[in-house]
């Protein structure tokens, strides 16, 4: 009951979604309160007594990463899963060094631009385990003044010794999931340990699926494990009805693209955008395909934000892919997120969702590490029998039917109060925000020099 949890607890188990956007340096307190968290919040020891945990991520500072562990848990064992190489594996392991603590595991990356985007936290107390996966690199400006997404697993109490551990997974097979995402890492004794620990932990109250991306040319019964095609199968089975969503769209956002082809019918309107609108298959004939939207900020969202033109460092589309894809510039909406207090603060979170046309309920929503990019969310190759991606990823997947039973839709703008909807605290603003005619995508490695920022610079980058 509420008068025994702590209030940082209390506040924790009563989002109902477990989904946080992470608090912003800046903006009215009252934006920060309600389902924000900061890094300090979530290694707290009001979430529970840290025995050990593992950060996965894809950039490290690592002596800032100590210093947000609570005094008392900074000398606990630490184990940072990485994918860096040759100079920056050997910066790691300086910086690592001095901490007897901290173990390194860096993640097999066989494949050319393949990246660890993966960022994910295990946390271990004495009295169970929580699993975290979220969008924010581990240094500090990824937790100052961007728009992050945070998944807070519920604690996952241990089982009992005597419990056979078949027991214990959850309605959308979290679990297996989790513990097939870490198979694909191969042998490492220390990931090998914490497949045990999760083994040996209850996760049947996790409501969410998990969508994860491993490197490979996946075939056979692995094509549908990861990346769109993970997505594609979770829909067929647990997605919406396709009359109810017959012309919702999909939306997309994002903080970089990828090379996506010469037009859209190479990937984004076919293979992917499929996955995104499948429902569930009960013989409907095959629907129209429905509108894209896609959300990524423009020069004057970056130039105004918090940060000014250095937010657009973690904003690496290139003019390099621009250049080959003006077609991806028809989708564009601007950042806007009045609602949630952080239109200046620049979006690093990735979203997906469908969206009514009213825009006041979703069919599902996805918050992950996979940007736009089929190095992310994988290409079919060999005539779809193969599905090839790069890139490490995992998100999470909030399905209305999985949350709570008999719960079709998720409500957006708490319209329908009515007991049988379930609000949805998108991070972004409905409806969406055209560009203007005279707007353009952040391009990052381009000079803007017309106009200075919010903080009177301009952008020149070598
Ligand atoms: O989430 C994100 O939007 C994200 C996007 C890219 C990324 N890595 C990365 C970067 C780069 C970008 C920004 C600062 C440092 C960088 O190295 N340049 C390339 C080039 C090819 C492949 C990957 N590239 C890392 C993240 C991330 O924040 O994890």
């Amino acid at each position: 009951t509420s008068e025994k949890m702590s209030p940082y607890e209390n506040y924790i188990e009563a989002a109902p979604l477990n989904f946080f956007l992470t608090k912003v340096f800046g903006i009215p307190n009252h934006y920060n309160s309600s389902l924000a968290v900061g890094i300090k919040d979530i290694l707290s020891a009001s979430m529970g007594n840290l025995i050990s945990s593992a950060q996965f991520n894809y950039m490290f500072d690592i002596p800032w990463l100590v210093q947000q562990y609570p005094e008392q848990f900074r000398s606990k064992p630490l184990l940072i899963i990485h994918g860096s190489q040759r100079a920056d594996k050997t910066t790691l392991h300086e910086n690592a060094h001095r901490y007897p603590n901290i173990t390194l595991c860096q993640a097999k990356l066989d494949i050319m631009y393949g990246t660890h985007h993966s960022k994910m936290m295990f946390l271990l107390y004495d009295n169970g385990m929580r699993v975290v996966i979220h969008t924010a690199n581990i240094i500090h400006n990824d937790w100052y003044q961007k728009t992050q997404g945070v998944w807070i697993s519920p604690l996952f109490p241990k089982l009992a010794s005597d419990q056979d551990l078949s027991q214990g997974d959850s309605v959308t097979q979290f679990r297996k999931d989790l513990l097939e995402y870490l198979g694909a890492y191969g042998t490492n004794k220390h990931l090998q340990e914490w497949q045990e620990t999760i083994r040996q932990h209850d996760m049947s109250s996790a409501k969410v699926f998990i969508i994860g991306s491993v490197p490979g040319r996946h075939t056979g019964a692995s094509k549908m494990k990861w990346g769109h095609l993970k997505l594609r199968k979770v829909l067929q089975e647990h997605g919406p009805d396709g009359s109810t969503v017959k012309d919702w769209p999909v939306i997309g956002q994002f903080s970089s693209v990828g090379s996506l082809g010469s037009g859209p019918e190479n990937w984004l309107s076919s293979e992917w955008l499929e996955s995104l609108s499948t429902v569930q298959a009960n013989g409907i004939v095959k629907l129209s395909k429905p509108k894209l939207n896609l959300i990524f900020p423009c020069v004057e969202n970056v130039r105004r934000s918090l940060e000014g033109y250095p937010a657009g460092a973690s904003l690496p589309y290139s003019i390099k892919n621009a250049r080959k894809q003006q077609y991806f510039n028809t989708f564009l909406h601007q950042w806007r997120a009045f609602s949630r207090g952080r239109s200046r603060a620049s979006p690093h979170i990735k979203t997906y969702t469908r969206i009514s046309p009213d825009a006041q309920y979703l069919a599902w929503f996805i918050v992950t590490s996979a940007n736009l990019s089929k190095a992310a969310w994988g290409a079919y190759e060999k005539n779809n029998s193969q599905l090839f991606i790069r890139s490490y990823e995992i998100g999470v997947l909030f399905v209305p039917s999985k949350v709570e039973e008999n719960l079709k839709l998720f409500n957006v703008q708490g319209v329908d109060s009515s007991k049988d909807s379930m609000l949805f605290p998108l991070p972004w603003d409905v409806p969406l925000t055209s560009y203007t005619q005279t707007d353009r995508p952040w391009l990052w490695d381009i000079a803007y020099t017309d106009k200075p920022d919010s903080q009177g610079n301009m952008w020149c980058p070598s």
